[in-house]
């Protein structure tokens, strides 16, 4: 095992967004950054070459089902209502386990190669994800997606009590690379009795929630005509926000809901791809920005973006902050790295998102010799605006070298890719009968 991995002869983006040339010097076996500054290739066990490379925190995915590349490009151009019920929840209904161990392995490839570190991952199957999370060297916040209406009382109640046990067998796996949360789907698809009754016990024990909220308008009628409220003030009224909470969409937010969310110091994943792919809605990022919320962003299933590349996120962030804001200064380059950096590692609890001594050393090392990236006045507004995924050439995660010059090392990405196609043909084949 190597001890220290150099990351060498590149430019680094500070936490302070700055570009300096330094080395990176990480204890692997810790999984932290020891150093960074001129020269320090000497003291490395191993090296990694970055010239002509930015080495950059590896980006933070804060939302999403990693099982669903399995159904990427499977049923498009729906709205969010009509596309969850008539395609993907008959297609999810025929899942097996070794469909979820496949589909998450193909989404871990897609992370790798685009430079994502963490990500967070609702959904079935749990023990599935973590094996897959595992082998891959990703770091990840797991849980057990809860669905209680169209259930009995005695299954809704199970599905509950699963996420719940779930997030208690799996905290600290892969040597403490995954952590978890309970995870009930939305305000609107879980039992008001089910919230109240594992809520307290979950917040006594300090786990995490995520949900989804507020993400299409008639989310938000439905809790509205059920309680009385709009669905952040019912959320808050069960004890749902909190500052380990964080919630996905949140595309429309009034004031008073962005001012709760602020006070309760509850992250939000912007998820702008797949806002617009439903037609969801724009997410007032600027607002909450503004408001003191912490941000972050997330692709959602690949079958509603429809890939896991998070560049493209952070451009679609800033060019919908700025329509949403009809302000082109709203949402600007830095800010849009930093939600795909340090503010996903915020709302996960991981202690990356930066390049500095004692963070996680999580990375991505950008080749920037490339017309795409030419000339470079810049850095950061390439990074925003014209870098893509496939610019990544190493991906490091825990001090583990992940990805070599493009060469995925921790999966077979073939045979991954191979397996998933049967996967999914035998899975959307039964859906289908
Ligand atoms: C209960 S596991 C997660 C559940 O969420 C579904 N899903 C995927 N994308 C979205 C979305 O944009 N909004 C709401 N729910 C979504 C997924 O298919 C799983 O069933
Ligand atoms: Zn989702």
């Amino acid at each position: 095992m190597t001890d220290t991995l150099a990351v060498t002869d590149g430019r680094v983006l500070t936490p302070e967004f700055d570009v300096i040339r330094a080395d990176v010097l990480i204890d692997a076996d810790a999984g932290e950054i020891l150093d960074v500054a001129p020269d320090l290739a000497g003291d490395a066990d191993e090296t990694l070459d970055a010239t002509d490379s930015l080495v950059m925190p590896g980006l933070v995915n804060a939302h999403g089902h990693a099982t669903m590349t399995l159904l990427r490009g499977y049923a498009d151009d729906k709205n969010l209502e009509d596309w969850l019920q008539e395609d993907i929840w008959p297609a999810e209904a025929e899942l097996t386990p070794a469909d979820v161990g496949v589909g998450t392995r193909l989404a871990a490839v897609e992370l790798i190669r685009s430079g994502t570190t963490a990500f967070a991952d609702m959904y079935f199957h749990v023990g599935e994800v973590v094996e897959a999370v595992r082998e891959a060297g990703l770091r990840a916040r797991v849980g057990h997606g809860v669905v209680t209406v169209g259930k009995d009382e005695a299954a809704a109640r199970e599905d509950f009590a699963e996420s719940v046990a779930v997030a208690e067998e799996y905290d600290g796996a892969a040597d403490g690379r995954i952590r978890t949360a309970v995870m009930p789907h939305a305000p609107h698809t879980v039992g008001t009795e089910y919230f109240e009754e594992f809520v307290p016990t979950v917040r006594e024990a300090g786990v995490p929630l995520h949900f989804h909220l507020n993400e299409t308008e008639t989310y938000i009628e439905e809790i509205d005509a059920e309680a009385g409220v709009r669905p952040t003030a019912y959320a808050d009224d069960l004890g749902l926000l909190a500052e380990d909470t964080f919630v996905a969409h949140g595309v429309h937010l009034d004031d008073t809901e962005i001012a709760t969310l602020a006070e309760r110091d509850t992250s939000v994943v912007h998820c702008p791809a797949s806002n617009m792919k439903l037609a969801s809605g724009m997410a007032p990022v600027q607002d909450m920005l503004d408001a003191g919320v912490t941000v972050a962003l997330g692709t959602d299933g690949a079958a509603s973006n429809n890939d896991l590349d998070l560049f493209d996120e952070l451009r679609d962030a800033a060019m919908v902050g700025k329509l949403a804001a009809d302000d082109a200064a709203a949402v600007d380059a830095e800010t849009a790295v930093r939600m795909a950096t340090a503010g996903g590692a915020e709302a996960l609890g991981f202690d990356s998102g930066r390049i500095e001594a004692g963070a996680n050393a999580d990375l991505a090392v950008v080749d920037l010799e490339s017309a795409h990236l030419t000339p470079e006045h810049d850095l950061v507004s390439h990074l925003a605006y014209a870098a893509r995924g496939s610019d990544v050439r190493h991906t490091v995660c825990d001090g583990e070298v992940l990805m070599r010059d493009r060469e995925v090392l921790v999966l077979d990405e073939e045979d991954v890719r191979e397996r998933a196609q049967e996967h999914a043909e035998v899975l959307v084949a039964r859906a289908e009968e």
